[in-house]
């Protein structure tokens, strides 16, 4: 065990490692619902995102998947509280995302260095418009000078707006007659891909892809998955939220288990997937087809009346040691092992 390598990721938040994008550090995130309960959506979440890789968040649902997203993009409601620290470290810029203001986080980071692919892509697009006109708006709002230098598979070119969405089109895998479609028009993957060609309009270097995969039949999902790995090799940074650990196997090169608002379990894909060394990653795995489809019994507890201690405690099979901190032991880290 290497207490080191744990304070050594909690110092990465003051100075950051050369590699680290975005830290995030210590997240706490409490929503007050209108009937006055508190939900615990994330409870002391730290773990950084690197330049060229894939981290797959999973976890059943309502484990704080998206509200980890929504608090990276500044989009919480505003009866959420949050604690801890969020940085990223682009351009030779440091950022403090949760103390940045709205206009700043419009500014700098939405759309420009971090791109949301939303969660149900196709109610996020305008039903009355065309994917050319709503990929040309993007383009115009991203880059207010209309023309510019774009995108990574032209370097060094400047592209008028029309040949930017044609870019943009192309890199997504839409063809350009597709262009002409109107939402309604767009079967669940295209509208995916024109979500994916928004995200990607002001360059960013992070893309925050919320259950790309949830819905598509197999082939979709091969093809979304190799476009998410075609994002990461041109040295984007994807955060890819999904509760298919099928499709994080395919594509991630760390892996976050989410449960409950915590972090119970981060690694290398690989490593993660051949020796879980959590109860519920173990858990995960077997729910798999290829682990036999096995459920995990019981129900997440309510994030208004968490449990005292480890909050998998009452479906784990396992010997729990209560301890709910995050251990790291080199690239890897668990809880309550
Ligand atoms: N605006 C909100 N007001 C109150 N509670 C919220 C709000 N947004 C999210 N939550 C709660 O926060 C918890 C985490 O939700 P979140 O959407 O992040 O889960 P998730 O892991 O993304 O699940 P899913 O896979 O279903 O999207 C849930 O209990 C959810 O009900």
């Amino acid at each position: 065990m290497t207490t080191s390598a744990h304070d050594q990721r909690h110092r990465a938040s003051d100075t950051p490692a050369p590699d680290v994008l975005v830290d995030v550090h210590r997240l706490s995130v409490r929503i007050r619902t209108p009937l006055g309960h508190v939900v615990h959506a994330l409870n002391d979440v730290s773990f950084g995102l690197r330049p060229g890789r894939v981290l797959a968040l999973v976890g059943e649902s309502g484990s704080g998947k998206s509200v980890l997203a929504a608090t990276i993009l500044g989009l919480l409601p505003a009866n959420a509280q949050v604690r801890g620290r969020i940085m990223l470290h682009d351009g030779g810029e440091s950022i403090d995302l949760l103390r940045a203001s709205e206009t700043r986080l419009a500014a700098k980071v939405r759309g420009r260095r971090i791109g949301l692919v939303p969660q149900s892509a196709s109610t996020h697009l305008t039903p009355v418009r065309t994917a050319r006109s709503q990929l040309e708006e993007a383009v115009r709002a991203l880059t207010p000078r209309g023309h510019r230098r774009f995108g990574a598979s032209s370097r060094g070119q400047s592209l008028t707006i029309t040949e930017r969405v044609r870019e943009l089109a192309g890199h997504v895998g839409l063809d350009p007659a597709d262009l002409a479609l109107y939402p309604h028009e767009m079967s669940g993957g295209m509208a995916q891909r024109v979500a994916t060609a928004l995200a990607l309009a002001g360059d960013p270097r992070v893309v925050v892809a919320d259950e790309p995969t949830a819905g598509l039949d197999r082939e979709l999902v091969h093809l979304t998955v190799d476009l998410l790995r075609a994002l990461a090799s041109e040295g984007r940074t994807v955060l890819l939220i999904t509760h298919d650990l099928g499709a994080a196997e395919r594509v991630a090169d760390d892996i976050a288990v989410m449960y409950a608002g915590r972090m119970l379990e981060f690694g290398p894909a690989t490593q993660l997937l051949s020796d879980s060394w959590h109860d519920y990653t173990r858990g995960l795995l077997r729910a798999l087809p290829a682990g036999g489809l096995v459920p995990i019994p019981g129900q997440p507890p309510s994030l208004t009346d968490l449990p005292p201690g480890c909050a998998f405690h009452r479906r784990c099979p396992g010997e729990c040691s209560g301890d709910l901190a995050l251990t790291w032991f080199g690239e890897r880290a668990v809880a309550c092992r």
